[in-house]
């Protein structure tokens, strides 16, 4: 193993598999602490979890949990992988497990890098940009759980952590990974050893990346480990690994309620059958689930979408009715629901919009692992699970992809077995 991976959540996780996996490296990915060993003998081991938005207690022990069991299996370094739009609040949860993870290995510096250029996150003098905006001008700004309201990531992670905060700027970056590192050494011997790196294009992560070779802990999105991957990891033959997904029939699950996900909501709705799930109704009683399941079966061949992504405005309301969290937990159960029964009805691929949603359709799958082949779009590889029936699922963050992923990733999964 070259990179043990604790993720916060799912899509985040095959995010970071996916890109590595381009590279050539061997990535798999399991959906919680495994209690076996890890006998895949991949490059990149990624421990899934669902901690971004629990409370940051049971975030912290189960970080804590993935990290001791990826250092049982040889990692020689740790990376903690959150949202490239840094999703957090003031309670956490970035900021305590990473004081949890930096305590465990005993780390002199932590760096923090959730840029992403090819997915237009960059950081420049600490502040996080998604595309031409802040962060907190972003749609970012009305996520329906953790809405950043903020870009400057110092003030950010420094609302998280009783310890200071500090940054390298990017006319560091430019002097190189020597400079980087001399950076974080003079950052440690004043007493701080958590850092903002700036980064604004590939090239500056390869820096951060051969700054960070001895690193035993780093944390960021994709991109860092990108750059880590490029200045120093070994890369192997990309074209020897054959990765396909079951045939069979498709299905488009979707509770992401960001920007990119609701226009492409609206670009499948246009040419194929697709249900809207109501969660006022939800909360009522099991209806609708039955009537998604009904219409999911009835529709079996012509690649159905069930969603329950809407505008924030309409999300707002359902949340100030029902509650933030419970309105979150309605929804999630039913897709777990949804999901298994749609894999009953034959469904062999399964799209799935949003993190928590796909954290909710593993764990309704019972799917313990994934492994991941190539990407759609940047960050969203197809993945398969093994198992008696293996179903291919192509879990795709919030705010990733091309208005026509859904349609486009069904068009050119890699199919093999056709029995
Ligand atoms: N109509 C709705 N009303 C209220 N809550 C909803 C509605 N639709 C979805 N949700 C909830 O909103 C949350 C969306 O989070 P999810 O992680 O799935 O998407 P995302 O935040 O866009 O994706 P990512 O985490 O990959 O960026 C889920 O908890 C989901 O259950
Ligand atoms: O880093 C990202 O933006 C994604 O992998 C993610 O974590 C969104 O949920």
């Amino acid at each position: 193993m070259q990179l043990g991976v604790i993720a916060d959540d799912y899509t985040g996780a095959t995010d970071l598999a996916g890109m590595l996996a381009r590279l050539g490296l061997s990535a798999v990915q399991h959906l919680g602490v495994p209690d076996e060993p890890d006998t895949s003998g991949a490059d990149v081991v990624v421990v899934a979890l669902k901690s971004r938005s629990i409370p940051a207690s049971d975030a912290v022990a189960q970080s804590v949990a993935a990290a001791r069991w990826l250092l049982e299996q040889g990692a020689p370094q740790l990376f903690f992988k959150y949202c490239s739009t840094f999703d957090s609040t003031d309670r956490g949860n970035i900021g305590p497990v990473a004081v949890a993870l930096a305590d465990l290995v005993d780390a002199e510096s932590v760096v923090f890098a959730p840029s992403v250029p090819e997915n237009g996150r960059t950081v420049y003098r600490s502040h996080l940009f998604v595309h031409d905006q802040l962060l907190s001008e972003s749609p970012l700004r009305d996520h329906p759980i953790n809405p950043m309201r903020d870009a400057d990531l110092r003030r950010v992670l420094r609302a998280q952590v009783d310890e200071p905060v500090a940054a390298v700027h990017l006319d560091v970056v430019a002097q190189g990974a020597t400079a980087v590192r001399d950076a974080l050494t003079a950052a440690a011997d004043a007493g701080t050893r958590f850092v903002i790196a700036d980064a604004v294009d590939d090239a500056d992560l390869v820096t951060w990346g051969a700054a960070l070779t001895d690193a035993r802990l780093v944390t960021g999105g994709a991109g860092l480990a990108v750059g880590m991957a490029r200045a120093s990891l070994l890369t192997a033959d990309a074209a020897s690994r054959a990765f396909t997904v079951p045939a069979g029939p498709a299905a488009v699950l979707s509770g992401s309620c960001s920007a990119a996900t609701r226009r492409q909501v609206a670009h499948h709705r246009d040419s194929h059958p697709s249900f809207e799930l109501d969660v006022r109704a939800l909360a009522e009683g099991d209806v609708p689930i039955d009537e998604a399941i009904a219409f999911l079966r009835s529709h079996v061949d012509e690649r159905p979408l069930v969603y329950s992504s809407s505008d924030p405005d309409v999300v707002a309301q359902i949340q100030a009715d029902l509650g933030v969290d419970a309105s979150a937990a309605l929804v999630e159960r039913a897709f777990g629901r949804i999901a298994a029964a749609a894999v009953d009805a034959g469904v062999r691929q399964i799209v799935v919009a949003g993190g928590e949603t796909s954290g909710a359709v593993v764990n309704g799958l019972g799917v313990r692992s994934l492994a991941i082949g190539p990407e759609v779009d940047p960050g969203v590889p197809w993945t398969s699970s093994g198992g008696e029936v293996p179903v291919a699922l192509l879990l795709k963050s919030g705010n990733f992809g091309q208005d026509d992923i859904f349609t486009r990733a069904l068009d050119t999964a890699p199919i093999g077995d056709t029995r």
